[in-house]
């Protein structure tokens, strides 16, 4: 679980609160209260997601990317920050076992899909990386990505 506090900035065009990145996990289920700050990147422009009261958002993260064989893409997101409301958001991370050494699923593959898109990793090596290095887009993701698939 992750608690986040983004308190009013007054030059809010200066600063980031949480810069772009996806979530390592499955599936993230983010609580906010009800101010505007989380933007995703849709159609290479950052769109405000306007909080619905008493409502979870899930954000696929980047380990539904691997298993689905880059199927349903994890989403690119981040915080920003405004001059007069204080801002709240605590996000759910879910993922499998720590020890799980994941890659694309089976299953999930088009007959004959070979080699894979994304290098088998576990999954607690997955979450040491992104947490050693600073907030990068994707780049996690790009670190495990087959060259040339
Ligand atoms: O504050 C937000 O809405 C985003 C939080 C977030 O992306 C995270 O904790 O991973
Ligand atoms: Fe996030």
């Amino acid at each position: 679980m992750i608690a986040n506090l983004y308190p009013p900035c007054p030059q809010p065009e200066l600063a980031m609160g949480l810069p772009a990145h996806s979530d390592h996990g499955l599936l993230t289920l983010l609580i906010q209260n009800d101010t505007v700050g989380l933007q995703v990147l849709h159609k290479d422009k950052w769109v405000n997601i306007h909080p619905i009261p008493n409502s979870f958002l899930a954000n696929i993260g980047d380990h539904i990317e691997i298993l689905s064989h880059g199927k349903y893409k994890s989403v690119l997101h981040r915080a920003v920050v405004n001059d007069r409301d204080v801002r709240i958001s605590i996000a759910l991370a879910h993922g499998p076992a720590a020890d799980a050494a994941v890659s694309p699923a089976p299953m999930l593959l088009e007959d004959g899909q070979n080699p894979l898109a994304y290098r088998a990793m576990k999954y607690k090596e997955y979450v040491e990386l992104q947490q050693s290095n600073k907030l990068d887009g994707k780049s996690c993701l790009e670190h495990i990505r087959n060259r040339g698939i």
